[in-house]
């Protein structure tokens, strides 16, 4: 038996495609705009915040450019913004409709900053309101943790802010990223069995902790925000992994699921330190997803890749408890029908 979230995820690469054919000039416009102005806000709220993180620490290391994450609400209620600031306001939503990232919308839009929209929804609030809008050709996707729509906004927000990172690798690391369809088309066939194994070895842990350096802290708050807590129905937790010493290196004990991402980044030493510490000290159940096990490909595009087998584990953690990873319980926001 196979749930929706099954096609879903068998139809990422294709959605890539489709979006680049599609935006790629458009995005290339909104490159030359980000590269002229002061500071880039990106929005969003569960996955989307997600792919914010991840591009914003992408460039952390590379790139001068300013860029602020903040949820809707955050930027709405905590942001003090100055009328005509040289700024760029992006929003990030697979339904273009939720109301938090709504809202910092429409406060960007007062203070005449120039706005972007990234969004699977063509007709959606955040599409009609934006000035420069993006849309992601995902078609119809239910499961609420988005496999399709969180894969081709990340690509989006790569596109955008790397060509106009003045990163002297940028034209590379584009390259790459144009090769991510046929990696996931591959690693969506070879990752499922071990995958599946692990969340059978896996299925009865009531909490996960995630953690991730750089570029894949903003994987481990996909993993643990939405994969795990709305797709699997699971307690978790993500961290950076430095912050393993602060606090959960008390909690975590014999026995306590950790998830390490890893992509052997400079700051991937503390990554190694922890996982060394949580399997050998502490004896916790230590999974550990390593870029090297799944990819050639430079380390700043990890999220791309860890995603596919951490959807797989997901999708069969749910099963084996008899959920369906793609539905909902208490979220009521507007849904792809
Ligand atoms: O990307 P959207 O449509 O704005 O939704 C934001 C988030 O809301 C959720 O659906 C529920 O929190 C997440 O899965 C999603 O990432």
């Amino acid at each position: 038996m196979k749930y929706q979230m099954y096609y879903e995820m068998m139809e990422q690469p294709e959605a890539l495609r489709k979006t680049f054919a599609s935006e790629l000039d458009n995005m290339n416009n909104i490159s030359k705009l980000a590269e002229s102005v002061d500071t880039i806000y990106l929005i969003g709220c569960g996955s989307s915040i997600s792919t914010c993180y991840s591009i914003r620490d992408a460039l952390a290391s590379v790139s001068h450019l300013r860029i602020e994450v903040f949820t809707g609400y955050e930027f709405v209620y905590n942001k003090k913004l100055n009328k005509g600031e040289n700024s760029l306001f992006i929003s990030t939503s697979q339904s273009g409709e939720t109301a938090d990232t709504l809202a910092a919308l429409r406060k960007a839009n007062e203070f005449n900053i120039d706005t972007v929209s990234i969004s699977n929804e063509p007709d959606s609030s955040m599409v009609k309101e934006a000035k420069y809008p993006v849309i992601t050709l995902g078609n119809t996707e239910t499961a609420i943790l988005g496999t399709k729509t969180y894969i081709t906004q990340l690509a989006c927000l790569y596109q955008i802010l790397f060509a106009a990172s003045g990163y002297e690798k940028a034209n590379e690391i584009l390259e790459e990223l144009s090769t991510i369809p046929n990696l996931i088309e591959e690693l969506l066939e070879t990752t499922e069995e071990d995958n599946k194994r692990l969340a059978k070895e896996f299925k009865d842990e009531e909490i996960f902790y995630c953690l991730g350096s750089g570029v894949n802290f903003g994987l481990a708050y996909k993993l643990a925000m939405t994969m795990l807590m709305e797709g699997a129905i699971k307690h978790a937790c993500p961290l950076y992994s430095a912050e393993f010493r602060h606090g959960l290196i008390e909690r975590a004990e014999e026995g306590v699921p950790l998830i390490f991402l890893d992509a052997d980044l400079e700051s991937d030493k503390l990554t190694k330190i922890a996982i060394n510490f949580s399997k050998n000290k502490l004896e916790a159940k230590t999974i550990i997803y390593s870029l090297k096990d799944y990819a050639n490909i430079n380390p700043l595009l990890a999220p791309f890749i860890l995603v596919i087998p951490l959807e797989w584990f997901v999708y069969y953690l749910s099963h084996f408890n008899g959920e369906d990873p793609g539905s909902t319980r208490h979220i009521g926001k507007v849904r792809y029908e």
